[in-house]
């Protein structure tokens, strides 16, 4: 991506990167063009500022949301924390909760009654969607019948799996070269064997070779930060290796630091190792997952900004006669639902969830188990279409 020519990386929008931090930003109107961050500093026009706490988030991690984010970000189905889960949901039997958030199963006509006549375009989530949440990260392995539904699925609708991993790790996983993938969170987005990424607004989309040697289409927004992201992982590597527990996964664009197998008591520990490395590094910033800290480079670009990037890719963005559906289990996976619920490609956000918790999402699925009965459900009714 080339900074210099203003054809770059967007600029960052939503949550803080740390608790206290403010974010003042000037964005730039056109659609996935504003400049990198690094032209952003240099640019007036552009301005991005995150005046950050000087003392780090030490202090904010012991007194306590920012520990209480890393407690509440998977509780366990009997603990409903209210970080995560708003008081509200929290006191909501599932069963109650369903009454906001309908099981996209129970309710599959329904859906289905809005999808007469509409061309479906499907994104999967791929971690707590597609594969159980698992101890060992490189071990959240999809099940052959999940593969199957999802291949099924992907002969009718076009699919895309929308996933926080690298996207040569989630390809790995899933293996079907027929979908498109969205890794490191959005950033990393690979159009099917044979397929390209056209955008009316396309900054660069490069073409590349994928796992079978055949082309496909790549659209990169965070390749200038890839650098500045190797460091930073050598960095956290060295800074936590002796914290027992720890893993820093590589994700391209972005670093997962796991805290799953880490002693709660060495969570706050964890938190400061972190912060004492991304607190020099402004253009960076850090999100919260379940029992992971996510470091990601600070441009306006998520997993609802690559739904849209791939909506308008295949032609099927602001168009009444498509109806998207994303489903994912995450936080990261809301900026999808908000998109879908408020902006102009009208859709569907399905949460997967065993625990009442508020979304921008319309119905819920409990686990990928039910996931894999939605995708099936979509091929039968799909067939009984004809
Ligand atoms: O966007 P996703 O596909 O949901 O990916 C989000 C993160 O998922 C992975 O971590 C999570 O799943 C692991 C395996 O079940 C689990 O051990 C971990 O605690 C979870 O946070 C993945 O390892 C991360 O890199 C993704 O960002």
């Amino acid at each position: 991506m080339d900074i210099k020519s203003g054809h770059s990386s967007p600029v960052m929008t939503d949550s803080p990167p740390i608790s206290n931090s403010r974010l003042t930003i000037r964005q730039n109107r056109l659609p996935y063009s504003a400049a990198a961050a690094t032209a952003l500093s240099q640019n007036n026009n552009l301005l991005l500022t995150v005046p950050r706490k000087k003392a780090g988030i030490l202090d904010d991690v012991k007194s306590s949301s920012w520990l209480d984010a890393m407690k509440s970000s998977s509780p366990p189905p009997a603990i409903l924390n209210k970080d995560n889960i708003s008081s509200d949901a929290a006191d909501m039997s599932y069963g109650e909760w369903t009454l906001k958030y309908p099981s996209a199963l129970t309710t599959f006509e329904k859906i289905m009654s809005f999808a007469k006549g509409k061309r479906i375009a499907l994104f999967l989530d791929y971690d707590g969607t597609l594969s159980p949440i698992v101890e060992e990260p490189d071990c959240a392995y999809m099940s052959n019948a999940m593969r199957t539904a999802v291949q099924n699925v992907a002969k009718y609708f076009p699919t895309a799996i929308i996933s926080g991993r690298s996207r040569d790790k989630v390809y790995e996983f899933v293996g079907l070269s027929e979908l498109y993938y969205a890794g490191s969170h959005g950033m990393d987005i690979m159009s099917p064997t044979g397929e390209s990424l056209n955008h009316k607004h396309l900054i660069r989309s490069t073409v590349s070779v994928n796992e079978e040697g055949k082309d496909v289409s790549l659209f990169q927004p965070a390749s200038e930060f890839l650098p500045m992201i190797d460091k930073v992982l050598f960095l956290l590597v060295e800074r936590t290796k002796d914290i027992k527990g720890v893993k820093v996964e590589d994700n391209k664009f972005c670093i997962s630091v796991h805290y799953r197998n880490v002693e709660e008591k060495n969570w706050t520990l964890v938190a400061q190792r972190v912060d004492d490395v991304i607190r020099t590094y402004p253009k960076l910033r850090l999100t919260h997952g379940r029992k992971v800290l996510e470091i990601r480079p600070v441009i306006d670009w998520d997993k609802g900004k690559a739904v849209t990037f791939l909506l308008e890719s295949l032609g099927l963005n602001n168009c009444e006669d498509v109806l998207p559906i994303y489903v994912g289990d995450d936080r990261t996976d809301e900026d999808a639902f908000k998109v879908l619920r408020d902006g102009p490609n009208h859709g569907y956000g399905v949460l997967v969830t065993a625990v009442p918790k508020d979304s921008n999402a319309f119905y819920s699925l409990r686990d990928p188990s039910e996931v894999m009965e939605f995708l099936k459900s979509l091929v039968t009714w799909k067939r009984s279409m004809g």
